[in-house]
């Protein structure tokens, strides 16, 4: 038998799979399969999710193990703050470490256990970066800019203005008001941007912000390979880094700011160090169910025996986002 766990982090929910502990792993086309399907609402279970997050032996040296991104959609991505959170609490009971490393695609970053965020709701801190604002890295095209730092961009809605950071998976970010915010134009931008255009050529995960006060921010996102998430932890991330750039009033360096989202809440902390930027994101890493599936229906495909145990943690995460302010009419999906 192996288990899988079903996450999340601020509510964008997730399977863990661990390749570690099977005899035979998932092969990448068996990995792409079994995400589009265990994710799917419809053919998978558990409602669905917003990705696999899949744990490897390290590639790098030092770090502890591998996560592997595998979107909805089976498109692969270099990060994903929230679910590394939720893989982070995975690794230090299976190693019994509290601060560690993490291969990602592109790095191997820190991750430490803070104190629980609430009653009953575990958290995990974790290291966002590398950063960069070039064209190439997100990658981006036909803008007439190399970077874009707060600039208005007509082409991709009139009115706004863009930041765009890649964190490393590429982000596009807006701030704006409540109505705003809350309009059709997220889904509209997310899904033009996320097709066949001329401008993001693999597709960009959008932040849509609404700046609440000093250190505070509302965001939503509509990510690549998934559409509306609940929450996306990079984006949180690039977002307050846009944040400390665009409004140096509010949004300060090296101090914690407040990221609200339809799902709940993190705290991220922007750093500036050696002409570097990284983010800190903080937030709930939320086991919900025990998942215990036979390794030929794992490479199958086939959900019709398994046998899954709730954790019973949602409700102590429920108790918490009940106690947090509503600022709009955005609630998880
Ligand atoms: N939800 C994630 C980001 C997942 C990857 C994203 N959809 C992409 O393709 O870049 C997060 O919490 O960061």
């Amino acid at each position: 038998m192996s288990t899988l766990y079903k996450v999340h982090g601020s509510q964008n929910h997730f399977f863990i799979l661990d390749q570690t502990e099977l005899s035979t792993p998932l092969t990448d086309t068996e990995l792409v399969e079994f995400t589009k399907k265990i994710t799917n609402p419809s053919s998978g279970i558990l409602n669905g999710a917003d990705g696999v997050l899949a744990i490897n032996s390290p590639t790098r040296p030092q770090a502890l193990a591998q996560m592997r991104v595998i979107n909805t959609d089976g498109s692969e991505a270099s990060m994903c703050g929230n679910g590394l959170r939720t893989v982070a609490r995975y690794l230090s009971k299976k190693y019994n470490q509290d601060n560690f490393l993490v291969d990602t695609m592109n790095a191997n970053l820190r991750v430490r256990k803070p104190d629980n965020l609430a009653k009953g709701v575990k958290a995990f801190a974790v290291e966002i970066s590398p950063v960069s604002f070039n064209k190439s890295s997100l990658p981006f095209q036909n803008l007439g800019y190399n970077r874009i730092i707060d600039q208005y961009l007509p082409e991709i809605y009139p009115g706004l203005r863009f930041t765009s950071i890649a964190v490393p998976n590429p982000h596009l970010i807006s701030f704006m008001d409540q109505n705003q915010i809350e309009s059709n134009i997220l889904k509209e931008v997310g899904k033009y941007l996320n097709g066949d255009n001329p401008y993001f050529p693999d597709g960009v995960n959008v932040n849509f912000a609404q700046i609440l006060g000093k250190n505070k921010l509302f965001v939503r996102t509509y990510e690549r390979g998934v559409g509306f998430t609940n929450a996306c932890g990079t984006g949180m991330s690039a977002t307050s880094l846009a944040f400390c750039l665009t409004h140096p009033e509010k949004g300060f360096f090296n101090q914690s700011i407040d990221v609200y989202n339809p799902g709940g809440k993190v705290q991220t902390i922007v750093h500036h160090e050696n002409h570097t930027y990284w983010i800190e994101l903080i937030g709930n890493a939320t086991f919900t169910d025990q998942i215990e599936i036979s390794e030929t229906d794992l490479h199958n495909c086939d959900f019709s025996s398994i046998n899954i145990t709730s954790t019973e943690e949602e409700s102590d995460y429920q108790n918490f986002i009940q106690n947090l302010p509503h600022f709009n009419n955005l609630s998880a999906n």
